[in-house]
């Protein structure tokens, strides 16, 4: 896979390189090309960013520096195009399930807001050529989309094909498998500071252990997450209230 991202604090990706996405990079199952937006001004000051059209407070970033940069990074005569992912908190909500999707994409192209945001004649534009998703990774809002990228991009690496030692540790995690949150897990010793670990997981009964796991998830996604719960009850066919 492919990665473009424009930024205006391009050094913000550096992280990039470490660790898993790192490992990826080294071993060609990722090609990360990192751009700064100002290499697309050109007057002294490299403005990126003016006054709203219809008033208000901050800065909307300028169309024209965009545009050339997107030109550059995926120019329009080009064989391909990238799918456009642009972090915003007024995008769709980015989820497991959207993931596992961007991970089947040969190249993904991010444009980094700041300030109130992009003009938006910046996503109409390249909608003309490539797929353009406007992706929140969260109901907050952060001073720009290079936090957001790292997160999606993490998310999405870690499932191509040989970026995770173990593909079975994808299996069973939280929101990956039947909807609900992943049970809590322990390791040696089997008491910690006056903490036990449950006897069940000592036990060696895989189907009791299996259980308590399933219940443990129940109870969790109950407690913390019952829009999961309502949607993996009608999924499953129980009504939420069958749970104690
Ligand atoms: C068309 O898109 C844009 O204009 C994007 O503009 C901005 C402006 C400010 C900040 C951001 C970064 O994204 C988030 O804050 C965000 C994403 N998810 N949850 C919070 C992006």
């Amino acid at each position: 896979m492919r990665l473009d991202v424009v930024s205006i604090f391009p050094e913000y990706l550096a992280a990039l390189d470490l660790s898993l996405v790192g490992k990826a990079a080294k071993s060609g199952l990722l090609d990360v090309h990192l751009h700064d937006l100002r290499e697309w001004t050109y007057d002294r000051h490299r403005t990126v960013d003016d006054t709203p059209y219809g008033g208000g407070a901050g800065m909307v970033m300028k169309p024209d520096p965009w545009g050339e940069a997107l030109d550059a990074v995926a120019p329009a005569a080009g064989p391909s195009q990238p799918r456009l992912i642009v972090p915003t908190p007024a995008g769709r909500p980015f989820t497991q399930e959207l993931a596992y999707e961007l991970a089947d994409e040969p190249w993904l192209a991010f444009a980094c807001g700041r300030y109130e945001g992009i003009d938006a004649r910046v996503a109409a534009h390249a909608a003309e050529r490539m797929r353009v998703d406007e992706i929140s990774v969260g109901d907050y809002v952060l001073n720009g989309g290079e936090v957001a990228v790292l997160v999606i991009v993490e998310a999405v690496a870690r499932l191509l094909p040989g970026v995770i030692g173990n593909p079975a540790s994808l299996a069973e995690e939280s929101h990956s498998g039947d909807g609900l949150l992943e049970y809590p897990v322990y390791t040696k010793p089997p008491s910690w500071r006056g903490h036990d670990v449950p006897d069940v997981l000592l036990s060696g009964n895989h189907k009791l252990v299996a259980e308590w796991r399933h219940d443990e998830s129940v109870r969790r996604t109950a407690e913390r997450r019952p829009d999961l719960l309502a949607a993996w009850g009608a999924a499953v066919g129980h009504k939420a209230d069958e749970v104690e």
